[in-house]
């Protein structure tokens, strides 16, 4: 592509230098420049880009978007908003790859890897080619990629989108976070269906207030849907759970058809009669293409809202309804979310990935529907992410067990024992006695105790870091998975 191609894509974009240069790559990170690209200077939230140009060029960028012209000797294309131009740029780039492909997005404060996961199930079952891209990794045609965060980059999201493409991929099913809506990083992605999940406190460190949360959730409905939606490969749907009170806000904001879900009357996809055991939850459903009795192997009443989200998608790619009931049945559960930690202990041990105040609570009410002796729960909650979340989750923790053993979780470059305290004063709040909770810095110790507390018939849920087999001190990720750590801690019982 020529420099002039892609400073073309924007109207507002002045370009200084020769533009009748070949490029042959768009780079963000100085450090991973190659010959040939062109630098996009990004400023950031911790550096600005735009320091880093001289870098790149030394690396062999052959030219630079930024917001300011700067004094180095090579074409540059100077624009209002470097993030937006990347969005545009990446797209024009990459060949507008979420255009040849069924995109469907999910966002909400939790449930999207779950969702995500059904709906790549059933659209793959039905022999339609499925990309993943989320919090656990991207996969697609047999190959699995590591993930840094839920949601890439606007640049990163394009290559990743036209590499699948290239690899005969149709539908892509992804996770769309707050931080990617409210920094651009799908702007450009032509969506054909968005699904939310449900609103509650999370990343106010980030958003500050639930209304700005929420409408950084609302970009999502608002750029989805356009004037050609009557025609039918032109459909937008915004796919959206009528139990959660910002779905009216989302449906006000959205040009695309409105299809709920959830467990009232007035939804378009509805559950009824649910049964939530141990082994699994079963419930029946009411949607505009029939109605079935469903049995998931996943636990929890939160399953229900997923599978409802998923089957809502599923029909609306036209799948029949018997089809997604095969599917969504087959589905042992997902990675780290409610997963049992079998060692033949006479005990339950459950990892889950809840991180947020509705998500502890929700996996908690769960427990205490089976539980037949005490509930025992491991839990911390992040540094350098949503404080005041902290003492919630130690007041719900609580509410919902027997015995609290309060420990770190990723506690980044924040001090631990401080992270503690917030949770502790949740505790405190609520006149917790002494006896009921304890503090353990060291997470494994925390595993290690709370195990060799358990009687049998007991629960102990360690809840927080899921499938991550991390866990990240300072700046560094040390080894450690919570399921791996429990087996040692069962397997150690006797010794
Ligand atoms: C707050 C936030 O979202 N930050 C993201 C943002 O970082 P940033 O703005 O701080 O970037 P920066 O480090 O200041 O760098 C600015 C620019 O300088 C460049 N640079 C920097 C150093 C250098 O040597 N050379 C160089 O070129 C960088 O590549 C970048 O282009 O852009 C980076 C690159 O795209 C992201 O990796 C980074 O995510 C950080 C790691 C993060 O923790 N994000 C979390 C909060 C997040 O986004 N989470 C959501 C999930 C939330 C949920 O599950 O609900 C997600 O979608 O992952
Ligand atoms: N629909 C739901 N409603 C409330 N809680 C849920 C729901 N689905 C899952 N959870 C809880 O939230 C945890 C995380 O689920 P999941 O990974 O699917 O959410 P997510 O939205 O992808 O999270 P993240 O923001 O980290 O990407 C689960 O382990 C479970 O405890
Ligand atoms: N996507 C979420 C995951 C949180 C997981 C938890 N283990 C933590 O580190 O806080 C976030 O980045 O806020
Ligand atoms: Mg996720």
């Amino acid at each position: 592509m020529k420099l002039n191609e892609l400073a073309s894509t924007l109207t507002i974009a002045q370009i200084t230098g020769n533009g009748d240069i070949t490029i042959t790559g768009l780079q963000t990170d100085s450090r991973k420049v190659a010959p040939g690209d062109v630098f996009i200077c990004l400023p950031g939230h911790t550096v600005d880009g735009h320091d880093y140009a001289a870098q790149a060029v030394e690396k062999g960028a052959v030219a630079l978007v930024a917001e300011r012209q700067l004094d180095l000797d090579l074409p540059q294309i100077i624009v209002k908003d470097s993030r937006y131009a990347m969005a545009v740029m990446a797209d024009a780039f990459f060949g507008s790859p979420s255009s040849h492909m069924k995109m469907i997005g999910v966002t909400g404060t939790n449930g999207k890897t779950t969702t995500t996961y059904l709906i790549e199930k059933m659209m793959n079952d039905h022999g339609v080619p499925t990309g993943l891209i989320g919090t656990i990794q991207m996969r697609y045609g047999g190959r699995t990629f590591p993930m840094s965060g839920t949601t890439p980059e606007a640049l990163e999201l394009q290559r990743s989108l036209d590499d699948m493409s290239a690899n005969g991929v149709q539908c892509c099913v992804m996770e769309v976070s707050s931080h990617a809506l409210e920094q651009g990083r799908v702007k450009g992605t032509d969506f054909r269906t968005a699904v939310f999940t449900n609103l509650t406190q999370d990343h106010l460190d980030y958003h500050k207030t639930m209304d700005e949360y929420k409408a950084a959730k609302g970009l999502f409905f608002a750029r989805l849907g356009n004037k050609f939606a009557h025609q039918k490969n032109q459909r937008k749907y915004a796919v959206l759970n009528a139990d959660d009170e910002a779905s009216s806000y989302f449906a006000k904001v959205t040009a695309a058809e409105v299809v709920t879900y959830g467990l009232g009357e007035k939804a378009d996809v509805r559950a009824s009669n649910i049964s939530i055991t141990a082994q699994g939850t079963s419930f029946h459903v009411d949607t505009f293409r029939g109605s079935t009795d469903i049995n998931l192997k996943m636990v929890g009443k939160f399953n229900v809202y997923n599978a409802l989200a998923a089957i809502t998608a599923g029909l609306l790619e036209g799948l029949e309804l018997d089809g997604i009931k095969r599917s969504l049945e087959s589905v042992p559960g997902v990675d780290g979310r409610v997963e049992s930690v079998d060692e033949g202990q006479p005990f339950a041990v459950i990892v889950d990935y809840a991180h947020t105040p509705d998500g502890l609570e929700n996996v908690l009410k769960t427990v205490n529907e089976f539980a037949k002796g005490r509930v025992i729960t491991v839990f911390g909650c992040g540094g350098d992410r949503d404080r005041t979340k902290r003492p919630t989750m130690g007041k719900l923790a609580a509410k919902y067990s027997d015995f609290v053993m309060v420990t770190s979780d990723n506690p980044r470059t924040e001090d631990p024992e401080l992270i503690l305290k917030d949770i502790e004063a949740g505790l405190h709040e609520d006149s917790v006695p002494q006896e009921r909770y304890q503090l353990i810095v060291d997470r494994r110790e925390a595993i290690q105790k709370a195990i060799e507390m358990a009687s049998p018939d007991d629960v102990v849920l360690i809840a927080g870091k899921g499938h991550e087999t991390y866990q990240i001190i300072g700046h560094t990720k040390y080894d450690f998975d919570d399921r791996v750590v429990a087996k040692e801690a069962i397997r150690g019982m006797d010794k």
